[in-house]
């Protein structure tokens, strides 16, 4: 790697250790490493075909690694299912939006909270038993809470089919950050986005960060918007991190002006 990192900071929280993915003769990801802390916020960029999405959906575990381990808060997950990572509070949106058409935008997130293990199991529901009615209330009220805090409100009654690209987005972003996930990775989640809006994400972002002590792994090829809201940043070219720092150090990087930047 060619810049001399000077990022300390908290507790480690996801740590990826030379991993490696590949379809057929393309090698997508070619030993990569990557540190991301409680609390913060680690920018991932690259050109386009880098191999960026293809490293989340190793740490999502949706695609087993052909080499590397992945710990999350200490524990070996690279061979641990996608559903046993997301147990563990790892929650991630995509490039293209993965919401229910169909459902008003408060079922969508009502749902996140069901399969994220929220939903207090069937023989309380048949039962109708008073832990069941209080787990009820606590999670519309977790519910409430983040749809106000994605500026989703007004819209919750709308379903999620009529919506614009941006307010799609907030509802993904709402469904993953509804049970205060430990780990989240964004894939380009300011695509689409109004101005104002990518400011709203921002501000969504900082706070995640700094208020929850959620870690952030956030794809992005906005790079203004990677700069102010990162505490550190990899580059990754052709499947290799080529650099990693602070946003200032990445910036001043020749390889990765020559690379991605210029
Ligand atoms: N399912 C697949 N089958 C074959 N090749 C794939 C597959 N997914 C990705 N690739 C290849 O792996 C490489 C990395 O792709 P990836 O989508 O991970 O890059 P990326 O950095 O996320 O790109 P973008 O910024 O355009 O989303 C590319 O060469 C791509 O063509």
């Amino acid at each position: 790697m060619s810049s001399q990192s000077t990022v300390v900071g908290s507790a480690p929280l996801l740590e990826v250790r030379d991993v490696i993915q590949r379809f057929g003769g393309i090698t997508a990801v070619d030993g990569a490493s990557i540190t991301v802390r409680a609390g913060t916020v680690h920018g991932l960029i690259g050109p386009n075909g880098a191999g960026k999405t293809t490293f989340f959906d190793c740490i999502a575990g949706i695609r087993r690694p052909v080499g590397g381990t992945i710990l999350l808060d200490g524990h070996d997950v690279t061979n641990e299912s996608s559903v046993r990572r997301a147990r563990r509070g790892l929650r991630r949106t995509f490039q293209r939006q993965q919401v229910f058409g169909w459902l008003s935008v408060e079922d969508n997130v009502l749902l996140a909270v069901e399969w994220h293990g929220g939903g207090g199991g069937m023989i309380g529901d048949l039962l109708g038993l008073p832990s069941r009615r209080r787990r009820e209330r606590e999670r519309r009220e977790r519910v409430e809470a983040v749809l106000e805090r994605c500026g989703l409100l007004r819209l919750r009654n709308e379903l999620a089919g009529g919506l614009s690209i941006g307010e799609l987005r907030r509802v993904e972003l709402a469904r993953a950050i509804v049970d205060s996930p430990r780990l989240l990775l964004l894939d380009e989640p300011t695509s689409g986005l109004e101005d104002h809006e990518i400011e709203e994400l921002g501000e969504i972002l900082d706070q995640l960060a700094g208020t929850d002590d959620c870690g952030v792994l956030l794809i992005e090829h906005h790079i203004p918007f990677v700069m102010r809201h990162s505490a550190e940043v990899s580059v990754l070219e052709l499947g290799r991190l080529i650099a990693h720092g602070t946003p200032e150090e990445i910036m001043r990087n020749e390889a990765v002006q020559d690379a991605y930047l210029s």
